[in-house]
C-alpha cells in the first residue's frame, strides 16, 4: 500500500507539473483578471472542494504543495486570486474606507459635493457644520453695507440755517442740495456735472409764485433749492417771472432803469445780460449759489460775473421766462422821448 500510495502521489505531482509547469508559476496574475467570471467564487470554490477533497484522500500531501495547488489549480481558480489584484490597485478598491477620506483632498472640486452629501449624515453634521459656518466666505451670510442716507438734518451745514420760515417755499426745505441730472443737464452746460448729480425720486410741487414774490423783499441768503423746482416753475405759463405790473411786450431798459431794480424796497431785482435785462427776483431762492450771490448782479450787469463764477451755466435756459426787455442806452430813450413828444 505504501508503494501504492508513493505512485500515486508521484503521479498526481507529475500530472500537475505537466499541466502547469514551473515557468507558469511566476505569472500567475497575468491572466487573472481576464477570466473574471460572475460565477468565479463558487466554481472556483467548487475546484477547491474538488482539491481538498482530493487531498483529503492523501494524508501524506506536503502542505507546499497544496498551497500551489490552490493557486494553481485551474484558471478559474486563479480568477480566485482577483480580489489580491484588485487590492494592488487602489482605484478598484471601492470597498476600502481609507480612500474615501483621501479621495475630497485629492480631487477640491469633489470635495463640496461629498461636503454637501455628508452634511445630511447625521453623524458628519456637526463637524462639517462647524467648519462651514468659522470660514464661510459667504458674503450672503454677512449683512449688506447700509446705504448712506442723504437726509436734509445730514446734508444741512450746521452754520447754514435752513429754510423753515415763511420765505421758503414749503416742499422744498427737505430736499436742499440733491439736484436731479435731466435738469441740470438742461439748464447747465457744464459737462460732466451731470453725473455727479443724484436722480430724482420725489415729486415736487409747483411753489406758489406768491411765496416766490414774497421772497424778494426778504433778507434771507444762501437758499438752496432743488432746480427741478424751478423749472417746473418756469414751465408754467400762469407764473408772471416777469414781474407785476409790466406790460406784455419788451420794454426798453435805460442804465438808470436798471438801477433802480436793486431788489430792495419791494422792488424786482432786474440785470442785465449780453444786452437783455431779466427779473431775477423769482429765481432767487432757487439759486444754487445763494440768493445774496445772485443779487450782486441785482441793478447791474452780471455778465461779468456770471462768466467768472459758472460761464458753463445756461443762463438763457434758466431765466428765459423772466426776460422783461432789453438794454437800451439812456440817449436812445430821450431821442424816442422827444420824437413822441413832437408827434
Ligand atoms: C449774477 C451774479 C451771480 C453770482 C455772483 C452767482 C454766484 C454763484 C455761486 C457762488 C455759485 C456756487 C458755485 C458753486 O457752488 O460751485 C453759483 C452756482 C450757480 N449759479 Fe450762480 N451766480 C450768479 C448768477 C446766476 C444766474 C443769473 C444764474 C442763472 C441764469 C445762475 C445759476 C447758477 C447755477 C445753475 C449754479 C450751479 C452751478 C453748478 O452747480 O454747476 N447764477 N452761482
Amino acid at each position: 500500500m505504501g508503494w501504492v500510495g508513493v505512485g500515486v502521489l508521484i503521479a498526481t505531482t507529475g500530472y500537475f507539473l505537466y499541466r502547469y509547469p514551473p515557468r507558469s508559476w511566476t505569472e500567475p496574475r497575468s491572466f487573472a483578471p481576464s477570466e473574471p467570471t460572475p460565477d468565479a467564487p463558487p466554481a472556483d470554490k467548487a475546484t477547491n472542494d474538488s482539491v481538498q477533497e482530493k487531498h483529503g484522500l492523501e494524508p501524506s500531501t506536503p502542505s507546499i504543495e497544496t498551497e500551489e495547488e490552490d493557486l494553481q489549480a485551474t484558471p478559474k481558480a486563479s480568477a480566485s486570486s482577483a480580489p489580491i489584484s484588485a487590492r494592488a490597485v487602489p482605484t478598484f478598491n471601492l470597498d476600502s474606507g481609507e480612500s474615501e477620506p483621501s479621495q475630497p483632498a485629492k480631487m477640491p472640486f469633489l470635495s463640496q459635493t461629498t461636503k454637501g452629501t455628508a452634511a445630511q449624515s447625521p453623524a458628519t453634521d456637526r463637524n462639517d457644520e462647524a467648519s462651514k459656518s468659522q470660514p464661510s466666505p459667504q458674503p450672503s451670510l454677512a449683512p449688506p453695507p447700509k446705504p448712506q442716507q442723504f437726509t436734509s438734518s445730514s446734508t444741512n451745514n450746521p452754520s447754514q440755517p435752513p429754510l423753515p420760515n415763511k420765505h421758503t417755499p414749503t416742499p422744498q426745505t427737505q430736499r436742499q442740495l440733491s439736484r436731479p441730472a435731466t435738469v441740470s443737464s438742461s439748464l447747465s452746460t457744464r459737462p460732466g456735472r451731470a453725473e455727479q448729480q443724484q436722480p430724482s425720486h420725489q415729486q415736487h410741487a409747483i411753489p406758489d409764485p406768491s411765496i416766490s414774490q414774497e421772497i424778494l423783499g426778504s433778507g434771507d441768503s444762501c437758499t438752496r433749492i432743488f432746480p427741478l423746482d424751478w423749472a417746473q416753475l418756469a414751465a408754467n405759463p400762469k407764473n408772471n417771472l416777469r414781474g407785476e405790473g409790466l406790460p406784455p411786450g419788451l420794454l426798453r431798459v435805460t442804465p438808470s432803469m436798471l438801477k433802480e431794480q436793486h431788489g430792495r424796497k419791494g422792488r424786482d431785482a432786474w440785470t442785465s445780460y449780453h444786452g437783455k435785462v431779466y427779473n431775477i427776483s423769482p429765481y432767487a431762492p432757487y439759486h444754487p449759489g445763494g440768493k445774496g450771490e445772485l443779487l450782486r448782479g441785482a441793478g447791474k450787469d452780471s455778465a461779468q460775473l456770471f462768466q467768472e463764477i459758472h460761464p458753463w451755466v445756461n443762463w438763457e435756459g434758466i431765466l428765459g421766462e423772466c426776460l422783461v426787455g432789453i438794454l437800451v442806452s439812456e440817449h436812445d430813450v430821450q431821442t424816442e422821448n422827444a420824437l413822441d413828444a413832437m408827434d
